[in-house]
């Protein structure tokens, strides 16, 4: 059996079309343009690359964007100083700090200075409180992206077991309290794996929903897959100058039921989330 291929690229721009209409409603009601301001601090290449597309993105969509770029020696406090006056900027509806940041700088403090309604990356802690306790006002670009695909693919998540490897802030563990939510796309039996899990393979094996957010390649092998799986890679990591997942793709093809694809998958999809995201913060923004 071949797995069903979960197209994110396609289901991205799909959404992206449905977004473009959706802003020029707001638009034309408004007046106001939606607009997202990104940071980027330093200059590690793979961020600049992610930056440019969800620039691009945001002029497809017919939004605003705007790139603040600082130096790899930028202080906390100048980059605070930054955020403090994009918060005040009632132009700028969306702030995406770009990660990671140089070491000089505290992820958390800067993250926790991005006023909530700015928070379109779903950050902020009072928006991740709203978030697990079922009254989101923004959802997590990543998992929200996963999420989408994994429901449109027509797997039924209801009482199934999903595996989540990995519990970072900004994948795993959002991903597992999305799915352990009550309604459409969750109801799920979540286990949360990391680096600690004992026997990973044996619990992965029993996931109806595997969904892989480590950063290592060929961490998720055939072996750790129940046949007809839904499997998500989130993985993004470069090998020989080659984008691959978390999951050995080629093998896993033939246990699953269906796979998201590096490149492709998820990640198109965040990206997609994340314009989703400023449409909503420039409403909350914008009296009407
Ligand atoms: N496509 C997209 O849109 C996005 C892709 N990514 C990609 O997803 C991957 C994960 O990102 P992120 O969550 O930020 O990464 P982190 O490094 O923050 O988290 C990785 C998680 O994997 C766990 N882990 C590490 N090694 C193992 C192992 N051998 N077995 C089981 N668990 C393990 C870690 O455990 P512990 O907590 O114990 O350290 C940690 O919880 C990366 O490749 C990243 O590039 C990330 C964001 C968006
Ligand atoms: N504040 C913040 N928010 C983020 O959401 C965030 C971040 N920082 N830092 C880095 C990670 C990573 N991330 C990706 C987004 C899109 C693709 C993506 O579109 N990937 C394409 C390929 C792109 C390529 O070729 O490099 C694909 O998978 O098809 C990947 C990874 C968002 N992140
Ligand atoms: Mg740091």
């Amino acid at each position: 059996m071949t797995a069903k291929l979960i197209d994110g690229k396609a289901t991205a721009a799909r959404l992206n079309a449905l977004l473009a209409t959706k802003v020029a409603e707001f638009k034309s009601q408004t007046g106001v343009s939606p607009h997202l301001a990104a940071v980027l601090v330093g200059d590690d290449p793979a961020s600049a690359v992610y930056v440019r597309n969800k620039q691009r993105s945001c002029a497809s969509a017919g939004m605003l964007s705007s790139l603040h770029q600082l130096g790899s020696a930028t202080t906390q406090s100048e980059l605070l100083d930054l955020i403090a006056a994009l918060n005040a900027d009632a132009s700028v509806h969306g702030i995406l700090v770009q990660l990671p940041l140089p070491k000089q700088i505290d992820e958390t403090t800067v993250l926790d200075a991005v006023t909530p309604l700015k928070d379109v990356d779903c950050f902020h802690p009072e928006n991740v409180g709203l978030m697990v306790q079922g009254r989101p006002r923004f959802l997590p670009c990543t998992p929200a992206g996963c999420q989408y695909l994994i429901t449109e693919s027509g797997f039924e998540t209801a009482g199934k077991h999903a595996v989540v490897i990995g519990r970072s802030e900004i994948v795993g563990k959002p991903m597992a309290l999305m799915l352990v939510q009550k309604g459409r796309g969750a109801d799920a039996t979540v286990t949360i794996a990391h680096s600690r899990t004992k026997n990973l393979a044996e619990i992965s094996r029993q996931a109806d929903l595997l969904i892989a957010a480590v950063g290592r390649p060929n961490t998720v092998t055939a072996d750790m897959v129940k046949p007809g799986a839904c499997v998500i890679d989130v993985g993004t990591n470069r090998v020989d100058g080659k984008l691959v997942g978390d999951v050995d793709f080629a093998a896993v093809l033939e246990i699953a039921g269906a796979i998201t694809p590096v490149p492709g998958g998820v990640g198109p999809m965040t990206i997609a989330m994340l314009m989703e995201n400023t449409l909503t913060a420039a409403r909350l923004q914008t009296e009407s």
